[in-house]
């Protein structure tokens, strides 16, 4: 799968743009705050209908514009598709595929398959536990898109189990009468625990898939300095990971934890306070792991996805944004021998000279606005 052409209108930085790519490798270079993770960003949220910097819509639609587009056409096994999605912040997205638009956004997901490390994924290793639930969801929606669907489902019972714990956790705290009846309650712990069984699981065969490309991967960037694991921690027992043991699993937790969730007017049990605890050797990387070490990490679990999507048979696109200025000489060969291979490698960069001359490719000038191919 490669993109062949990504065009944007009032996207970020640009006004308009179109760059004409193709498979192989593509070296984007330009100087600090020109515009060259705003393109990544852009396939990256066509990718996965988010952005990996950003939680809301409004900064990624130029200043002054009201919304944006994003239009890539992508050529997968020799047929072309072009995916356009029209971003209106505090909106849905319109999007379309081919010609014909979609009912919602998220039908698009699986058209454009990509990878993309970036200086913020040093999160996936010291920050907070919904950044590796994220990790997770992505890869799992990426690798079957129908997942989109299960995490829409749950985050929006949770949403909705929360607002009903809520009000009643308000009316009492405020003596009132009103809103304080929990009778629907039974209904939305059996909701949550048939969709969360459902996302539990797949992150579970997900975390087992995935614990030995992560260890591949960091012992390739990381050259034998440690092993990398990966577990998943859940708050009830997972020791048979099938749906219907899941789901009663959780039936029980929240049974356990009615009387406290009641209490603090929040949902306390379920996939969305689980997660993925990465180690390094015997200890936690998070608080343990250097600089260097969070940093291997962090892309290890991104080369890793792009290994376990491969093995699955989809050969993503993968991105690099701002890599090989962190690394020394050794490692930037390493790190181009291990991606060279890519059907598609898109490579940012501020100094061309940081790029291995191995990787080859096409170069392309990235100015205030413009992007031009540079041979
Ligand atoms: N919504 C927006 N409207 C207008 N300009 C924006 C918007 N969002 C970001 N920018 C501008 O885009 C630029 C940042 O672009 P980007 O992050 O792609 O830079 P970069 O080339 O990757 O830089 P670096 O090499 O420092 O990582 C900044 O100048 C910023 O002001």
């Amino acid at each position: 799968m490669y993109v062949q052409r990504l065009e944007l209108v009032d996207f970020r930085s640009y006004e308009r743009v179109a760059i004409d790519l193709s498979a192989g490798t593509s070296v984007l270079v330009g100087p600090n705050g020109v515009g060259k993770t705003n393109l990544l960003e852009a396939l990256g949220y066509v990718a996965t209908l988010d952005s990996h910097r950003v939680a809301t819509d409004a900064p990624l639609v130029r200043a002054g514009a009201a919304a944006a587009v994003v239009r890539c056409l992508v050529v997968h096994d020799g047929r072309e598709l072009q995916v356009e999605l029209e971003i209106v912040p505090g909106k849905a997205n319109r999007a379309r595929l081919g010609r014909s638009p979609v009912r919602r956004a998220r039908d698009v997901l699986g058209a454009l398959r990509m990878v993309l490390f970036a200086p913020e994924d040093l999160e996936l290793v010291r920050g907070d536990p919904a950044e590796r639930r994220r990790y997770l969801d992505d890869l799992l929606v990426a690798r079957q898109p129908r997942y989109a669907g299960v995490r829409a489902d749950y985050d929006r019972v949770v949403k909705q189990r929360n607002a009903l714990l809520r009000t009643s956790y308000l009316a009492r705290k405020t003596g009132g009468t009103r809103g304080g009846d929990l009778s629907t309650l039974d209904v939305w712990d059996a909701h949550l625990a048939r969709h969360g069984a459902e996302l539990l699981a797949g992150r579970l065969e997900l975390t087992t898939a995935l614990g030995p490309f992560v260890a591949k991967a960091y012992d390739a960037v990381a050259a034998g300095r440690g092993a990398a694991g990966i577990a998943y921690r859940a708050g009830v027992d997972v020791s048979t990971p099938d749906r219907a043991h899941l789901e009663s699993a959780l039936l029980e937790a929240l049974a356990a934890s009615r009387s406290s969730e009641v209490e603090r007017g929040v949902t306390l049990t379920g996939p969305h306070r689980d997660d993925l605890v990465l180690t390094l050797g015997e200890l936690p990387a998070k608080g343990y792991a250097s600089h260097g070490e969070s940093w291997s990490y962090a892309l290890a679990l991104r080369l890793a996805s792009y290994d376990l999507l491969r093995a699955d048979g989809i050969e993503p696109v993968l991105a690099l944004d701002d890599v090989f200025a962190e690394l020394d000489a050794g490692r930037r060969e390493r790190l181009a021998e291990l991606v060279g291979g890519a059907s598609q490698l898109l490579v940012t960069c501020a100094v061309a000279e940081d790029v291995p001359a191995a990787l080859g490719g096409a170069r392309f000038d990235v100015a205030e606005g413009t992007v031009r191919r540079a041979d």
